[in-house]
């Protein structure tokens, strides 16, 4: 490759003042895995935490441990810790549920916060599940709600008086375009509209600042950037000064004032914890608190500048490299408004990504052409990338993805 040397990008690494916590991860050994932005790896904490929460608090402990052990405060002990990775108070997060559940849990309490109101806007790029349960809630709830779904470019003429919520995504699945979440919180506050964000592909990779911008309500998961393990539990925030008139969607009795009174009639706790439903899942909460711990050893901003870093590298390093293969930028090239991933266009993309596999670089391909290459700072070294374009040029140079084995078929990511 011309320009920067494999050995520059090894340099890179050794002045990396993230670089001790790749350590800290269990990494097989022989991959380059850029899909944490789907699933993040595994902490080493987590598989000793889980080792011990297994054979001691269940296995030994048994029912005793959800006192002795806490298993009972872990949502708000570790929903606590989740508000510093994203500028909020440690009363305004809970850990729960998923990150569908909790939008549909939190849209409808906002709805009921703008009783007037009807519409709904978001984008038309938006994670589908985020559009699904907009949808499904409008139906549900039969008042004649409506979404207003537009461009990204178009979503400050789309707010006005009649809005009630706007639904937006931090940084975009598909193309890591991140939106300018303190302006447009602004825009939507001119207008009297309350703001839901969905800090999915965001929390964990960058700073966020939700209570500096006046952010209303937000939702995340908890296994892309945060590690927490598959399926990890999400999270959701109230800012502080709708606690209270914020109702539980969901009356389930983790969310009463004294669950263990077992009242026949429901009583919503007073604080965040009337948003929790049923019964936390100890397993998950243990693992993602692991994840969580760990990020909360980084310092964010740095996080923030190696992950612009590494996608600027990647992309820098495919244009050199890759030039003759025709694939386009999907990503905005301005790190300052990109996400923690890279994606860029090639109409074989699904059978790159699957020859790219089997040569030991993971990444994704979401339809109909883009492939994602997710850069999780954490764990990640400038000298992956190196190999992970150079993986990608032999693919390309060998055309290793024209086989009949890489033709496209429903699989699970
Ligand atoms: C922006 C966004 N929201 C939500 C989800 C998923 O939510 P859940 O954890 O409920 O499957 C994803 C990815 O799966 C996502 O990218
Ligand atoms: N949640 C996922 C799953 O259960 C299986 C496979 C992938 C996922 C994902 O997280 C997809 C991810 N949100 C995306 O950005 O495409």
């Amino acid at each position: 490759m011309y320009g920067l040397s494999r050995d520059d990008c090894e340099r890179l690494d050794r002045e990396d003042p993230l670089g001790t916590l790749r350590g800290r991860f269990e990494l097989p050994s022989g991959l380059i895995y850029l899909d944490g932005n789907s699933l993040g790896a595994l902490p080493v904490g987590a598989r000793q935490r889980l080792d011990e929460l297994v054979r001691v608090q269940w296995g030994e402990d048994l029912i005793r441990s959800w006192n002795r052990h806490d298993w009972i405060g872990m949502p708000r002990r570790i929903g606590a810790k989740i508000a510093r990775l994203i500028g909020a108070r440690d009363d305004e997060v809970i850990a729960a549920d998923s990150t569908s559940i909790n939008l549909f849990k939190l849209l409808a309490a906002a709805l009921r916060l703008r009783p007037r109101r009807r519409i709904i806007v978001s984008e038309r790029t938006n994670f589908p599940t985020d559009l699904y349960i907009i949808e499904g809630l409008i139906e549900l709830l039969g008042q004649g709600h409506e979404l207003r779904l537009v461009h990204a470019d178009e979503l400050s003429d789309a707010l006005d008086e009649k809005v009630a919520v706007l639904v937006m995504t931090q940084v975009d699945y598909r193309s890591g375009r991140l939106h300018d979440l303190a302006a447009l919180t602004r825009q939507a506050q001119a207008k009297g509209v309350l703001t839901l964000w969905d800090l999915s592909h965001s929390a964990g990779a960058m700073p966020i600042e939700l209570n500096a911008a006046g952010v209303d309500m937000a939702v995340g998961c908890g296994y892309k950037y945060l590690n927490g393990g598959p399926g990890a539990p999400a999270y959701l925030f109230i800012a502080r000064r709708h606690l209270r008139d914020a109702q539980p969607t969901i009356a389930g009795w983790m969310g009463h004032a004294a669950p263990f009174t077992f009242a026949p009639d429901y009583r919503p706790a007073a604080g965040i914890e009337r948003h929790l439903v049923g019964t936390p899942p100890v397993l998950g909460l243990a693992a993602l608190e692991v994840g969580v711990d760990l990020l909360l050893e980084a310092d964010l901003q740095l996080v923030r500048e190696k992950s612009r870093r590494l996608g600027d590298l990647y992309l820098r390093l495919l244009d050199q490299e890759c030039a003759a293969f025709g694939f386009e930028h999907a990503c905005p090239h301005d790190s300052t408004r990109r996400g923690s991933q890279v994606a860029v266009r090639h109409p074989q993309g699904y059978a790159i990504i699957q020859a790219l596999i089997v040569e030991g670089v993971i990444g994704d391909f979401r339809a109909p052409d883009i492939l994602r290459f997710g850069l999780a700072p954490l764990y990640l070294r400038y000298v992956d990338i190196w190999d992970a374009v150079a993986a990608l040029h032999r693919v390309m140079a060998s055309q290793a993805w024209n086989k009949p084995e890489f033709k496209r078929k429903a699989t699970v990511t």
